[in-house]
């Protein structure tokens, strides 16, 4: 049996878990046919918990906007409150490449401003490679991160931080917009991105993307086709309450578990059932 150097990393999954995943073993999954999944984080038990579990990939997302904040959108979220969460999921995790998303208003203005965002988030969250939204528009400012050194996630279809110019949550690409995507796809692969998220796109569309680029996409809403998923923590394992997106499955219930515990902790309190002998000093 040929066994493995602490460096080699055969597989996403199953492979020695020795090291931090890193870009290239994406696009070598990529060449393998091989999926896996995304995840959302923004605090340490659950990176931990994702890290162990073996997501290779961990966003901490500007969703921490709705998600942990509790803005309506994602627009009003800044770098000074993003970074602190990138740190801390940084810190909990071993395995995990660790993406930073960049926030609204930090990288629009131009190729220098996002330069000089991308490398806080590297310095100061200590994230492995940012990620930013926008296609063509956005290729100056990925070929700046990349040129010095920062790996870049791209995000295209729907780009939540333009949706007062997209017109609310919508489907993109639909019909003869298909080629509008593709255009953004060819163009953030050729600025140097090393993955490329699409979302809310038809999932034709995402499988020509996908077949197309040698970098691995990662659909959220784009059906089955691309190399990766990406899902908001709290929607995959049920935690946000009310109406989701179509895209979510839920795997689980834990706002309904977290309510019962929550009650079953306030009666024993209320019973004086809790503390008990062994909790007490
Ligand atoms: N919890 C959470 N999950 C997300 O997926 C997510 C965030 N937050 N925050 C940032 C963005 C916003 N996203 C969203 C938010 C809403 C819809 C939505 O309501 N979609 C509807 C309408 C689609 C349509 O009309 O075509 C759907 O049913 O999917 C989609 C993506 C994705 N991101
Ligand atoms: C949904 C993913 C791709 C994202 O950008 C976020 O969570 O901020
Ligand atoms: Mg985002």
């Amino acid at each position: 049996m040929v066994e493995s150097t602490p460096t080699e990393v055969t597989a996403l999954y199953g492979g020695p878990a020795t090291r931090r995943i890193r870009t290239r073993d994406l696009i070598a999954a990529k060449e393998r046919g091989e999926r896996w999944a995304m995840l959302t984080s923004y605090d340490q038990y659950t990176a931990s918990i994702f890290d162990q579990a073996g997501i290779p990939v961990l966003l901490v997302g500007d969703s921490a906007a709705n998600n942990v904040f509790g803005y309506e959108t994602t627009l009003p979220v800044t770098a000074e409150e993003l970074l602190p969460l990138v740190r801390a999921v940084v810190r909990a995790t071993k395995h995990s490449l660790i993406v930073g998303d960049l926030p609204f208003g930090s990288y629009e203005e131009g190729p220098a401003q996002a330069l000089r965002t991308a490398v806080r988030f590297m310095k100061e969250g200590g994230c492995h490679a940012v990620k930013l939204e926008g296609g063509r528009r956005c290729a100056a400012q990925i070929e700046a991160i990349v040129g010095a050194g920062i790996p870049v996630m791209a995000h295209i279809g729907f780009t939540p931080q333009s949706e007062h110019t997209l017109g609310g949550y919508r489907v993109q690409g639909r019909g003869d917009t298909a080629e509008e995507v593709l255009a953004d796809a060819r163009a953030v692969a050729e600025a140097g991105a090393f993955a490329v998220v699409l979302e809310m796109v038809p999932g034709e569309v995402a499988k020509r993307v996908t077949g197309e680029l040698r970098i691995p996409t990662v659909g959220i809403g784009a059906g089955p086709d691309t190399d990766g998923q990406v899902l908001v923590w709290q929607d995959m394992a049920g935690l946000r309450t009310g109406r989701a997106p179509r895209f979510v499955k839920r795997y689980a219930d834990l706002a309904g578990a977290l309510t019962d515990a929550t009650r079953r902790f306030a009666d024993e309190v209320r019973g004086g059932e809790f503390p008990a002998a062994e909790h007490t000093f």
